[in-house]
């Protein structure tokens, strides 16, 4: 049975990614810090996928074992000498921490295993699964990278699938929307998986979705949580900031437009749909995991900053980009570290100074006066 090694059995892993493989029939070992998790996938060796709708759908995952990567070393490098995939979906700020490990796998792999293995980080970020592979490289001497690039292949991907955090925490079944799109870039010939979508370029595959999905998403948690809401599906019933998405998709999406060539009544008839999914009240998904690690997602290539600036540049509106970046500088739930890292940069450096630091925008550039205008106005 063919195997792969998937690092991170949170919600995108095991609701997502991990369920896709054991459908099509790989045993799935996934690597993870929470040893409770380990101990239920070994102990079930099984859970249950869930669909948020009406007439929910209920799918057995079966053949699933689950490693401490903290505890377990050998056995995960065990594992990683014979499986045909390596997934993480483990957030972009811990891939370079998993990468030594990994890292350490392949180069122990490589010296006795002539078969192909397949990397792809599924993470919410542009290039990450290039990012992850730098930072394994950085870990490995000159020959080894030799023996690397002829028997190890790296491919990014789109993950697109609204999982929200889970209501039970002692059971490992998962809540997930029926909806999902998993699209790897490559031209190579590779094993099967069931829903995994391959296309030779992926440029315009992941920015539809993270400047549509996750944009949209951002602008309903953020304004959601200044208004005082609790959800996804709450947020959206107001008037206001129903509206307020249409217009900031419609900037992101005459972006989109324009530099991929898509057809406008196509796009029009995504983003439609991407509202609908938001609306979904099974999901109960709350406006502070959509909204969680604010530092990153103001980052210069998110789904924020990066739109706001390639519509500047391309000479398009982007006033309600601004207005959704102000309203990130103001996201500050006390359990979120990044949010309270934020306010507190903030506070003691000014807005100049951390939109410069977190978003590379400088003083001088008119998105960055647009920002601190809304966010003198939201702060009222
Ligand atoms: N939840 C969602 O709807 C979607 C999430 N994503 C992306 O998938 C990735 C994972 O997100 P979720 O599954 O929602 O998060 P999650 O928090 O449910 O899962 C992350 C898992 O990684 C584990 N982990 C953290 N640090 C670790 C370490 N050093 N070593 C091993 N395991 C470690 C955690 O224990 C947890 O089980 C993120 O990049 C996210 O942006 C992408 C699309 C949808
Ligand atoms: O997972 P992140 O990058 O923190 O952001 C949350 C986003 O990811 C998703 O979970 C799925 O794409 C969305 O719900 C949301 O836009």
């Amino acid at each position: 049975m063919k195997t792969v090694v998937h690092f991170g059995a949170g919600n995108i892993g095991r609701g997502f990614i991990g369920s896709l493989f054991a459908q099509s029939g790989y045993h799935v070992t996934f690597v993870d810090i929470a040893q409770t998790v380990i101990d239920k996938l070994n102990e079930g060796k099984g859970y249950h996928v869930k669909t948020a709708a009406e007439n929910a759908e209920v799918i057995e995952v079966n053949n699933v074992s689950g490693l401490n990567n903290m505890t377990q070393e050998e056995e995960v490098l065990d594992a990683l000498k014979t499986a045909t995939y390596i997934t993480t979906a483990i957030g972009p700020t811990i891939l370079p921490r998993i990468a030594p490990l990994i890292a350490k796998g392949l180069a122990a792999r490589v010296k006795e295993n002539d078969e192909k293995v397949y990397v792809i980080a599924c993470e919410n970020q542009i290039s990450a699964t290039e990012l992850l592979k730098g930072y394994i490289l950085e870990n490995l001497d000159e020959e080894t990278k030799e023996e690397l690039s002829k028997k190890v292949s790296f491919f990014n991907s789109a993950v697109d699938r609204i999982v929200p955090i889970q209501s039970n925490p002692d059971s490992i079944d998962v809540l997930v929307e029926p909806y999902y799109e998993w699209v790897v870039e490559t031209t190579e010939d590779i094993p099967t998986v069931e829903g995994m979508k391959i296309v030779p370029d992926l440029a315009p595959f992941i920015e539809r979705k993270l400047f549509t999905v996750n944009t949209g998403h951002a602008v309903i948690a953020y304004l959601g949580y200044l208004q005082g809401k609790e959800t996804i599906h709450q947020t959206l019933e107001d008037a206001e900031i129903y509206e307020q998405v249409q217009k900031t998709l419609k900037e992101t999406g005459a972006y989109l437009v324009q530099r991929y060539g898509l057809d406008q009544g196509e796009h029009e008839a995504y983003i439609k749909k991407i509202i609908e999914r938001f609306k979904n009240a099974y999901l109960n998904d709350s406006v502070n995991r959509v909204g969680r690690s604010p530092i990153r997602k103001l980052g210069s290539q998110d789904r924020l900053v990066r739109p706001a600036v390639e519509a500047k540049q391309a000479g398009l509106p982007y006033a309600n980009l601004a207005k959704a970046i102000a309203a990130a500088l103001l996201f500050n739930p006390s359990e979120d570290e990044e949010a309270v890292q934020l306010q507190t940069m903030l506070e003691e450096h000014g807005i100049l100074y951390v939109l410069s630091k977190v978003s590379d925008l400088h003083e001088n550039d008119d998105l960055t006066q647009e920002i601190i205008k809304h966010y003198s106005q939201l702060q009222k």
